[in-house]
C-alpha cells in the first residue's frame, strides 16, 4: 500500500505537531506542506477574515485528492462542518493553558505599570485589559519565534508576549515561559491545545489509519468548547473563552464572553454527570453543557456585550 499523504501548514509549529502526530498513524506516512493565506498575509487576523485562513487551503488540497489526511490546530478550525470532510480523530490534549513569555524572567504580577504585552488574540487582549487595565496591549502577528523575539533577546521591543503553552511545548521552547497563566484569570480559546485530523468522507482506509490517534475525552471537551463558539457566533464578535475537562466522572464546562476592552464579561459554568466514558455519552454530555452555557450567556446579554 502507498504511504498516507498527510497535509500540514509549513510553519515550524505545524510541522512539529503534524510530524509527531503522524508517527501514531498506522502504516507509512508522507508529510506534505501546504501554504495557507494565514501564513503569507501579515495583516491583522481580524482583517483577513479570521475563520478559515489557516485551514481552507488544507481542505482544498484534501478535497482535490492531493493529500489523504490533514492535521490542524483544532483552535483554528471553523466550527461549521465542511461538506465532504469528516473529523476523523482528535488527539489527546496535554496542557491547554496560555503562557507568559516575559523579559528578564518576569512573572505576570511582576510586569511594571504600563508594560507592553504582545498578543494577536482579541480574547487574550480582553483578558489582559480586564486583569491589568494599565497594560499596553500590542497587536502582534507572526510565527512563534518571531513573537518570542519581541519580548526576549537583543531585538526585543515589548515586555512580554502571551502564547499557547501547547505550541511552545511542541517546539521545545518551554524555556521561554516565565509563567503559565491560570485558567481562572486566563481561560483558553475553544479547542486550544487539541489537534484535529480530517479526512475525506467515506475514505475508509484513511479514517482507519488515523483512528488510533483519537482520544474520546479530548474530542468531547473540544466539541463542548466549540459548540459554545458556534452557539454565540451569530451576531457576536466578542472574544470567547471556553474550557472543558472530564474529572471525577463529570464533564465540566466554563465559558466566558468578554467585551473587547475587557471592561465587562459574562461567565457560565455547567457540569454533566457521566455513567461511563462511551463516545455517545460523552457527545451527549458535550451538547448538554454547551447548550446550557450558551442559553445562560445569551439570556445574560452576551450578544450585546460589545455594543456599549
Ligand atoms: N492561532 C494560532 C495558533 N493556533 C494554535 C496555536 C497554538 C497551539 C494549539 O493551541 O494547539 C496557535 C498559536 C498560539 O495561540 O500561541
Amino acid at each position: 500500500m502507498s504511504a498516507l499523504r498527510v497535509g500540514t501548514r509549513g510553519s515550524a509549529l505545524a510541522l512539529a505537531q503534524t510530524t509527531a502526530l503522524a508517527a501514531r498513524f498506522a502504516g507509512e506516512v508522507e508529510i506534505v506542506e501546504i501554504t495557507t493565506q494565514g501564513d503569507v498575509d501579515r495583516a491583522p487576523l481580524a482583517q483577513i477574515g479570521g475563520t478559515g485562513v489557516f485551514t481552507s487551503a488544507l481542505r482544498e488540497a484534501l478535497l482535490a485528492d492531493e493529500v489523504d489526511v490533514i492535521v490542524h490546530s483544532m483552535k483554528d478550525l471553523p466550527t461549521a462542518p465542511h461538506p465532504g470532510i469528516v473529523l476523523a480523530a482528535v488527539a489527546k490534549r496535554e496542557d491547554a493553558r496560555d503562557a507568559l513569555c516575559a523579559r528578564d524572567g518576569l512573572g505576570f504580577d511582576d510586569l511594571p505599570e504600563g508594560a507592553k504585552v504582545g498578543t494577536g488574540s482579541p480574547r487574550r487582549a480582553a483578558q489582559l485589559r480586564r486583569v491589568r487595565p494599565d497594560l499596553d496591549v500590542v497587536d502582534i502577528r507572526g510565527n512563534v519565534e518571531t513573537r518570542l523575539a519581541r519580548a526576549q533577546g537583543p531585538d526585543a521591543d515589548l515586555d512580554a508576549v502571551v502564547l499557547a503553552l501547547a505550541g511552545l511545548t511542541r517546539l521545545g521552547r518551554t524555556d521561554a515561559v516565565t509563567e503559565v497563566l491560570s485558567l481562572g484569570r486566563f481561560p483558553t480559546a475553544p479547542a486550544q491545545g487539541a489537534l484535529a485530523v480530517e479526512t475525506r468522507d467515506g475514505d475508509a482506509a484513511s479514517i482507519r489509519a488515523v483512528a488510533k490517534a483519537d482520544h474520546a475525552v479530548t474530542r468531547a471537551c473540544a466539541d463542548a468548547e466549540r459548540l459554545v463558539l458556534a452557539g454565540l457566533e451569530a451576531g457576536c464578535s466578542a472574544p470567547i473563552a471556553a474550557s472543558a475537562q472530564v474529572d471525577d466522572g463529570m464533564l465540566f464546562l466554563t465559558a466566558t464572553v468578554y467585551a473587547l476592552d475587557g471592561s465587562k464579561h459574562l461567565t457560565a459554568s455547567h457540569a454533566y454527570t457521566l455513567d461511563g466514558q462511551s463516545g455517545p455519552e460523552l457527545s451527549e454530555a458535550a451538547m448538554d453543557v454547551a447548550g446550557r452555557a450558551v442559553r445562560e450567556l445569551v439570556d445574560a446579554g452576551a450578544m450585546e456585550l460589545d455594543a456599549a
